[in-house]
């Protein structure tokens, strides 16, 4: 197995960490094998779209879920560093409203599998950040949400001094105790 999968504190949110292969010329890793993230997370997972962000330090997106069309995101950084966060939106989850935060960077090559049924989010925590994502169902704006990042009942502890940049949806979204979600 080219891939190291660990448990996180949230059931089904896992950490995923390729062998990389370094010589003189660089390095090489597999960064998707279906084969193998299939075998490590027990069941069969497609994923239909891949997406690519660029964000400045302090830029906090998310957190974001479909109430229909769930996504399970498979999340990376390949230049910079992010923080990046799985809130459990499913309301009969014993770990309900429960967070992992989880630090992802181009030098840790880390991934994280966010299934389906959670809030995902980052903010970037070096002078800025590319991040890539695969996703098992597509993009499909009016089922989409926003939790509000410094939601109290949630208590996300985001390593960041002051106030980040968010878009004017995220800045608008809803606590926890407000938010419409899928079950
Ligand atoms: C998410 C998405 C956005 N867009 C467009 C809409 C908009 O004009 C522009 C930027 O969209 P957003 O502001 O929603 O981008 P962003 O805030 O980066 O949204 C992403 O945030 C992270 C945290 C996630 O988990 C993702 O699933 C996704 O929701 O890109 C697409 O065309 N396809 C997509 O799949």
């Amino acid at each position: 197995m080219a891939i190291q999968v660990t448990d996180t504190a949230l059931p089904g949110v896992k950490i995923v960490e390729p062998k990389v292969f370094g010589d003189a010329r660089g390095f090489f890793f597999e960064s998707f094998n279906s084969r193998e993230f299939d075998e490590a997370i027990g069941s069969h997972v497609e994923f239909v779209q891949d997406n690519h962000s660029r964000s400045a330090k302090g830029v906090l997106r998310g957190l974001h879920y479909q109430i229909q069309h769930a996504q399970g995101k498979l999340v990376r950084v390949v230049q910079g560093a992010v923080f990046d966060v799985a809130v459990d939106v499913r309301r009969s989850s014993p770990t309900f409203g429960q967070w992992v935060g989880v630090e992802l960077s181009a030098d840790n090559k880390r991934q994280l599998w966010v299934p389906p049924g959670f809030a995902h989010g980052f903010v970037v925590t070096s002078d800025s950040a590319e991040f890539l994502y695969k996703t098992t169902d597509y993009w499909f704006p009016a089922f989409e949400r926003s939790l509000v990042w410094n939601d109290p009942a949630i208590g996300i502890d985001w390593p960041i001094d002051g106030e980040p940049l968010v878009a004017a949806k995220d800045a608008a979204g809803k606590t926890l105790g407000d938010a419409e979600l899928f079950d």
